[in-house]
């Protein structure tokens, strides 16, 4: 299992928001985390990218465990998210938003620095090629020196996805990817998702959207009221009677 979120619980002052929460995520593929406003999905985000300490329990990302690691050392050993709320530099062309990206993952190395602007321009000009690319893969790369803020909200999402990828993460975070965006947009995203999928990445995403996300993932976890109450195939979480009670039946009232 790549990640394994074990018997997490999670307080705020005497508010029990996560109680014994337990799943595991597959290496490849789509897992999907569902349940009613309020569940404590995000709350499972912000536990794993270490912006939030669990009360008990333990997380284990690909054999170690990062309970207590600090954010920035998360990405660096290969978790990248994207959020609710999207993220872009506006004022920034998209190729300076990628490569804005991986800037903690390239190796200037010090001297390289110092004595050999050589190097460095090198380096750089590799950081380019390499998020025109990242670009291509979310077919944005003939927009690829215009500036972020003139996408459509669509489009923006799609470059988050290529600053996220930029840092080669072993697991890709998204945080309702499809909030906000109309049917169409949402065709496309799942597209763009299939085709991160394809290219071996581990995803794992929070979303609201029911036909999204029983399309899209391999596996689905329900969280309702900060407990797991099931685990399962898109079919078998469809056809689950809790479910269905806590969850779609709140849907369609
Ligand atoms: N920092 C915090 N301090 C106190 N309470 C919090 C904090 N963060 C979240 N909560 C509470 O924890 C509960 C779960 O919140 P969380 O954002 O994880 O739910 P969610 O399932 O992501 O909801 P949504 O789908 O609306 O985003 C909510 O009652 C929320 O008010």
């Amino acid at each position: 299992m790549l990640l394994q979120f074990n018997q997490i619980s999670k307080n705020f002052g005497g508010l029990q928001v996560l109680q014994g929460v337990q799943f595991h995520v597959p290496e490849g593929g789509i897992f999907g985390l569902i349940g009613p406003n309020g569940a404590g999905k995000t709350t499972v985000f912000n536990l794993i990218t270490g912006l939030l300490r669990a009360s008990s329990g333990n997380i284990v990302f690909d054999g170690q465990d990062i309970g207590n690691v600090a954010p920035h050392k998360i990405t660096e050993r290969g978790i990248a998210r994207t959020f609710q709320n999207i993220r872009v530099f506006k004022e920034m062309t998209l190729l300076e938003n990628v490569v804005v990206g991986m800037h903690d993952h390239l190796d200037y190395g010090f001297g390289g620095l110092l004595l050999n602007l050589g190097s460095f321009r090198k380096i750089e000009k590799e950081a380019r090629e390499r998020a025109l690319e990242l670009l291509s893969w979310v077919r944005l790369d003939h927009k690829a020196e215009m500036l972020a803020d003139s996408l459509s909200y669509g489009e923006q999402r799609k470059l988050e996805f290529a600053r996220a990828l930029a840092t080669k993460p072993k697991l890709l975070l998204l945080d309702e990817p499809v909030a906000g965006m109309n049917p169409a947009e949402k065709t496309e995203l799942m597209a763009e998702i299939i085709n991160i999928k394809q290219r071996g990445f581990s995803i794992f995403m929070i979303e609201h959207d029911m036909r999204f996300v029983m399309g899209l993932c391999d596996r689905i976890a329900v969280l309702n009221f900060g407990k797991i109450i099931a685990e399962g195939t898109p079919d078998e979480i469809k056809n689950n009677q809790e479910v269905i009670e806590a969850y779609l039946g709140k849907e369609e009232e």
